[in-house]
């Protein structure tokens, strides 16, 4: 039997610094979020990062702290709920680092049944400490528990025509009758060094302003490439004129270059070049949560404020949207019926 498992990044258990310090410690203990040498990433996140961050992380994560948990993770639970009802296929929802485990959500369906799954990473475009994170931990897994299930992830979906309507719809409705000056879409950073760690041809990535709008393979695994490919797609749909809009990236972490510009600062440019109406949409994210937020709705309204701004429109992510949940049930109705690479490659 088929089954699905959605599969997000997680969140602590708690907003106690405690927990915080548990989740970040796995979290940023990845050898393909912070990517160097083990001794080098143990002196950074434990001996630097873990002794100032959980404490300053578990403040910003009361701020935004639902009753019923966290956002990304109530959110995330909402969707599958939705999904499965739409779905005679089980739907399982697992997260890549905290207590949902991946080894858990994997043991929920092979309880029920299952034998074949589609991993599905709630993440529009690939990168390497997101999609590819999953799909490692799910093979070592299926290796070391679940030899017997046949996997399949589903590949990224930042330029799939129905990902990108809905998307343009929930950008549509939160923008319609407001004359906002500029749009930013800001998509979570990364260190560039991962940029060109995942070039396939090994010289096509130069991060400039031609490489990621020039045909290449390289693009399959570029996350600066599908970022600025989603970005196009919507815009053309919205029929946004150019100079409207642009690209950001936020939640830098460390000294190594990141991909630019980076969000906060655009914000401020905007602010003091004297633009009073911003709108914001973070579409590397679908479900809100802490970097969408805090970061953006919080902290990214105080700078534009600050630099003189006046009205700062944040379009919620994705989330639990009923179009949303049945775009995904599509896909997953087109991999229950026919093999998954021919219907959703
Ligand atoms: C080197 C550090 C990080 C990389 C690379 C990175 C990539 C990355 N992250 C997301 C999505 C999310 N990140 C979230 C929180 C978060 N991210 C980092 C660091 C890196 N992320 C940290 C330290 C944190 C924790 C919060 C903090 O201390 O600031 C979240 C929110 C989680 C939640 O519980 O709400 C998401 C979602 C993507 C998509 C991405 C690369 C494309
Ligand atoms: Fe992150
Ligand atoms: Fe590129």
């Amino acid at each position: 039997m088929k089954g699905v498992l959605l599969v997000n990044l997680g969140s602590p258990d708690s907003t106690d610094p405690k927990d915080v310090k548990k989740y970040l410690d796995e979290f940023l203990m990845d050898p393909r979020v912070i990517d160097v040498p083990f001794w080098l990433r143990s002196f950074i996140v434990r001996g630097i990062i873990l002794n100032t961050r959980p404490k300053k992380s578990a403040e910003a994560y009361q701020k935004i702290w639902w009753d019923e948990g966290s956002p990304l993770i109530v959110l995330s639970e909402r969707l599958q709920k939705k999904i499965q009802n739409k779905t005679t296929v089980p739907v399982a929802l697992a997260m890549r680092y905290g207590s949902m485990t991946l080894k858990k959500g994997l043991q929920e369906l092979v309880d029920q049944g299952v034998d074949e799954v589609l991993t599905i990473p709630l993440y529009p475009q690939f990168a390497m400490a997101t999609t590819e994170t999953i799909d490692v931990k799910v093979e070592e897994l299926k290796n070391e528990f679940f030899p017997q299930l046949k996997i399949t992830s589903l590949p990224a979906f930042y330029n799939k025509p129905e990902y990108i309507e809905v998307l343009a719809k929930s950008m549509a409705e939160k923008l319609e009758g407001l004359d906002y000056e500029h749009l930013i879409f800001s998509y979570h950073g990364v260190p560039e060094r991962h940029i060109y760690k995942r070039d396939i041809t090994k010289s096509h990535c130069k991060i400039d302003g031609s490489c990621c709008v020039t045909e290449s393979p390289a693009h399959q695994f570029c996350y600066r490439h599908q970022c600025f490919k989603t970005t196009e797609l919507v815009a053309a749909k919205l029929n946004l004129k150019p100079g409207t809009y642009s690209n950001a990236f936020q939640s830098r972490l460390g000294f190594d270059p990141w991909l630019k510009p980076p969000t906060d600062r655009t914000i401020e440019r905007l602010g003091l070049e004297g633009i009073k109406k911003i709108a914001i949409v973070t579409p590397a994210f679908v479900s809100d949560c802490l970097e969408t937020l805090e970061e953006i709705a919080m902290e990214g309204e105080e700078i534009f404020h600050e630099a003189g701004g006046k009205e700062f429109t944040v379009i919620p992510c994705l989330n639990d949207r009923d179009d949303w949940a049945e775009v995904l049930t599509g896909w997953i109705d087109q991999w229950r019926i026919v093999d998954t690479k021919t219907a959703i490659a």
